[in-house]
């Protein structure tokens, strides 16, 4: 018999949704496993007419996971593009960006930022000023209204989108749901598919799940969370995930150095002539710290 092979469309627990031939396989992996993330090429043999085994997983060109001290999350594979979205109102925190930029500079996944909710005049101003750094950092920033200019925020995002597999993600009430809706009509249907094929519950969206925007382009919506660790990032991935970082690292005094308190580092310098931010500096070491409780380094 010829091998099977499909896409993971959402996943919930240890329960897979695998498109193939538009079709949807209510999907399992054997034993305990869980290793399986939404974006995955799965091979799957079939164990009733709409029920499957996940064999094997094959090769992922990208991985995005976050994690605690405890466990890894996998968020999606094979992903070209990571959308932060972010808004005027409620306020944003850098903190979730920059976890997110690591993220994505350590999983190979292009990075982008969008804001949203740009009518709320009084307060664009200031959190076009708190975009400027990552700008500056040449992460391409986009400026949208889902809900006030949708046709205007479809013109920016969509060739964005094209040919790419681009997962959303931001904190509660930045309008992610409106953007996804904005950008596929049809979105609440197929959650509501996906939800019946993963017996998930009515009201569930803590799962994440893809769309097809086009045949060629795939969103991924994922869960609101408030925590992105990065405990499973070495010291030296953590140090080029910063792309500030890169023209210093190696001129360091020490060749060991942990862009502490050292002497002679030439990060540290870097933070001194304004070609590193303090907040930045302030947050890999925040990352370097939280990961060396997991992997006992330093
Ligand atoms: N003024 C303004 N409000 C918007 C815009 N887009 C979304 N909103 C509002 O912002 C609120 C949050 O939008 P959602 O799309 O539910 O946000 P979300 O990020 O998915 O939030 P969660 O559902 O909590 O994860 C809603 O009241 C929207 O109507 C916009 O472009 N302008
Ligand atoms: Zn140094």
């Amino acid at each position: 018999m010829s091998k099977l092979f499909g896409t993971v469309m959402a996943a919930h627990g240890r329960h897979y949704l695998v498109e193939a031939e538009e079709m949807l396989f209510n999907c399992v992996t054997r034993g305990k496993k869980s290793d399986v993330a939404v974006g995955d090429v799965v091979e799957y043999k079939l164990t009733s007419k709409n029920q499957g085994v996940i064999e094997a997983i094959t090769e992922r060109k990208t991985l995005l996971y976050r994690s605690d001290q405890y466990r890894s999350k996998l968020l999606a594979a094979n992903l070209s593009q990571l959308f932060i979205v972010v808004a005027t109102e409620p306020g944003f925190s850098d903190d979730l960006i920059c976890r997110a930029l690591v993220a994505a500079e350590a999983g190979g996944i292009k990075p982008h930022l969008v804001l949203n909710k740009i009518d709320v005049l009084d307060l664009l101003p200031a959190a076009k000023k708190r975009l400027e750094i990552y700008q500056k950092l040449d992460y391409p920033v986009h400026f949208v209204s889902a809900k006030t200019n949708p046709q205007q925020t479809l013109d920016i995002l969509m060739p964005l989108l094209e040919g790419q597999s681009t997962i959303l993600i931001g904190q509660s009430g930045m309008g992610k749901s409106s953007l996804i809706n904005l950008l596929i009509p049809d979105a609440a249907i197929a959650t509501r598919e996906i939800s019946a094929a993963l017996n998930t519950g009515k009201h569930t969206t803590t799962f994440v799940r893809s769309y097809h925007l086009n045949e060629r382009s795939i969103i991924i919506d994922s869960p609101g969370f408030q925590e992105f660790g990065l405990h499973h990032l070495s010291e030296g991935m953590l140090e080029r995930a910063f792309p500030e970082f890169r023209p210093h690292l190696g001129q360091c005094k020490f060749y060991n150095c942990h862009h502490h308190t050292e002497p002679g580092c030439a990060v540290l310098a870097a933070i001194k002539t304004g070609e590193i931010s303090k907040m930045r500096h302030d947050m890999y070491e925040q990352l370097v710290h939280e990961a060396a409780q997991t992997l006992g380094y330093k």
